[in-house]
């Protein structure tokens, strides 16, 4: 599968545009790194491609064809802050369950323990919500994964067991993801290219 943005533009309001005529591609099994300076525009763009908003230019193609409207959507976002993500009046196993019943040995896989999925967000650490929340992102019907600032907040020794986790299921299920971060070693490890963002030309990424 093929994730296209054709002459992307976007502005908040009034402002002045973030980014306009971008050009941006992702294949299935690719992993492919986002960087640049605070405030440029990457989570705008991750939210674009995501669906959550729309370009005032432009289209994002899946395949060719308009993101779908309903249903679980096959580009999944996960953001640094889990606990503004998910509903706070729901228990986790129903948070995780929004994305489709979770395949054989997922749960394992992310290192979520069976007790966590009946407490409630606020009894659960940052680390754990992330990971529930990734359980959520990578439900059977995700085709390409966001990963914006996706393990910021955590611990190192926590960060690469969730990486290790998210490679192998990437791997095996032949994702696409974009990886957001600041982190230019991490990006330099886990990518097999790297998008500067803005850049100069406005186009991002060709394939
Ligand atoms: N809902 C909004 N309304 C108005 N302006 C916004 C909104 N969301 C973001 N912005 C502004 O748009 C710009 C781009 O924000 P965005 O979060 O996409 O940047 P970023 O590159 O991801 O930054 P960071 O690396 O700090 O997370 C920023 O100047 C931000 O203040």
């Amino acid at each position: 599968m093929l994730l296209e943005g054709h002459q992307l533009g976007f502005r908040y309001g009034r402002e002045a545009w973030l980014f306009r005529g971008m050009g941006f591609s992702l294949r299935s099994g690719e992993i492919v790194g986002l960087q640049g300076p605070s405030g440029c525009g990457k989570s705008t763009l991750a939210r674009l491609l995501g669906g959550y908003d729309k370009p005032q230019e432009g289209r994002v193609l899946l395949d060719g064809k308009p993101l779908p409207g309903k249903g679980c959507h096959p580009v999944q976002l996960v953001l640094q802050h889990p606990e503004k993500a998910i509903n706070p009046r729901w228990k986790l196993r129903r948070t995780i369950a929004e994305g489709g019943e979770p395949a054989e040995g997922l749960l394992e896989a992310l290192g979520i323990e069976r007790h966590w999925l009946d407490r409630w967000p606020g009894e659960l650490s940052g680390g754990e919500l992330q990971r529930c929340c990734m359980a959520r992102a990578l439900g059977p019907e995700t085709r390409f994964l966001i990963a914006d600032e996706m393990t910021a907040m955590l611990d190192g020794i926590t960060q690469a067991q969730i990486w290790h986790a998210v490679l192998d299921i990437a791997r095996r299920r032949e994702l696409g993801m974009l990886v957001v971060s600041h982190d230019g070693p991490l990006l330099e490890r886990l990518c097999s290219r790297v998008i500067r963002f803005p850049a100069a030309e406005g186009i991002v990424s060709g394939t």
